[in-house]
């Protein structure tokens, strides 16, 4: 298979690729995202800047924030890069202020940040297992709840405001050998998701995930030769998701389309869930066709 990642994940295409949404969809708006250095975290910022947000963008690595957000101001766009590690409360505490204090709103908050390592679940280590957990479900949550604290102690929500919070997890329906612990923990921030979703409702505050198949970003080259060599195996379309085709679902869920939209979990995966076959730290001997 031929991804060609460097070509959908060049800042530049993303900024000029085909999108359905008008260019004043979140004009004086205020969108948080986590993992905004590379991949779909990037293409969210840039498609919610694209259309007029002010954008306040995270992760770990101090380069690739100020790469993006470098990008977003030549285009004359407004961006907070704040490192953070989402998995860190004081740090996470420290985001939120700086936000704060930075526009005085927030509309949005997604929560891309995340990852794993491909292995068989039979050998992870307690410290990997943790390492992952802590990532995915405890990084996710601290966002989670501090965005609803944000916005509680903001008061009564009006009409015009968006309050929404978008986590972008995997596709849990099936499992996906390799890659256990992220599952595990995915599926605690859908059910986390599904449950604060009532909690929030009376702050006005709306929560959704997006549930990504194979997706062509660099994250993918963690994974085997064996594995990606059988990655268009993953679903009926046989090839991946682009980050602006999970762009697009994300913004479709964060803006006033997903008003009526919470508990929600939007999978966009080429169909992945009903046929393909994905096997992240390779096909067993067990499961091979000869
Ligand atoms: C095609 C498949 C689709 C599946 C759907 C999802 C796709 C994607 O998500 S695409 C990619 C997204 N991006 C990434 O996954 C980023 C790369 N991953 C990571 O950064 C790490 O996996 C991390 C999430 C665990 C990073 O956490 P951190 O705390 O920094 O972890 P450490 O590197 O310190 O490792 C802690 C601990 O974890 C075990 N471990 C880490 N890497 C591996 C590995 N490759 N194999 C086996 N075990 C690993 C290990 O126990 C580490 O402890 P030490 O042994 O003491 O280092
Ligand atoms: N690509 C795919 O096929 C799929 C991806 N996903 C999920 O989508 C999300 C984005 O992945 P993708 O863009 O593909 O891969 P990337 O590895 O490019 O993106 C992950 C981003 O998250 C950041 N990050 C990781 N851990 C933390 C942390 N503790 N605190 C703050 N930031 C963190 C990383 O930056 P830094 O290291 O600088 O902190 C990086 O920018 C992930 O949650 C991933 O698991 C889900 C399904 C499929």
């Amino acid at each position: 298979m031929r991804l060609d990642i460097d070509a959908l994940n060049a800042p530049e295409a993303l900024w000029a690729a085909d999108t359905v949404y008008r260019a004043d969809l979140f004009r004086d708006r205020v969108a948080l995202v986590s993992g905004a250095g590379s991949g779909i975290g990037r293409a969210v910022a840039l498609l919610f800047a694209r259309l007029g947000a002010r954008l306040v963008i995270c992760g770990r690595t101090l380069e690739k924030l100020d790469a993006v957000a470098d990008f977003v101001r030549a285009k004359g766009g407004e961006v907070l890069a704040v490192p953070t590690n989402v998995r860190e409360p004081d740090q996470v505490e420290n985001l939120f202020a700086q936000a704060h204090a930075h526009y005085g709103r927030i509309d949005c908050v997604v929560n891309n940040a995340g990852g794993q390592f491909p292995q068989h679940a039979i050998d992870f280590t307690p410290k990997g297992w943790s390492a992952v957990i802590h990532n995915n479900l405890t990084g996710t949550w601290l966002m989670m709840q501090r965005a609803a604290r944000y916005w509680r102690d903001q008061g009564a929500a009006s009409a015009s405001m968006l309050r929404s919070i978008c986590n972008i997890v995997v596709v849990t329906e099936r499992g996906m050998p390799g890659v256990a612990h992220t599952v595990a923990a995915r599926a605690g921030i859908i059910g986390a998701s599904r449950t604060v979703a009532v909690e929030w409702a009376p702050l006005g505050i709306r929560v959704n995930c997006v549930a990504p198949g194979l997706t062509a970003t660099e994250g993918l080259r963690v994974y085997p030769p064996a594995a990606q060599k059988e990655f268009p195996l993953a679903n009926p379309m046989k090839r991946p998701g682009t980050p602006m085709e999970i762009a697009e679902a994300v913004v479709y869920l964060s803006a006033p389309s997903g008003s009526f939209i919470t508990g929600e979990v939007l999978t966009v995966d080429g169909g992945g869930r009903l046929w393909g076959e994905l096997w992240t730290a390779g096909r067993p001997e067990y499961y091979q066709f000869s």
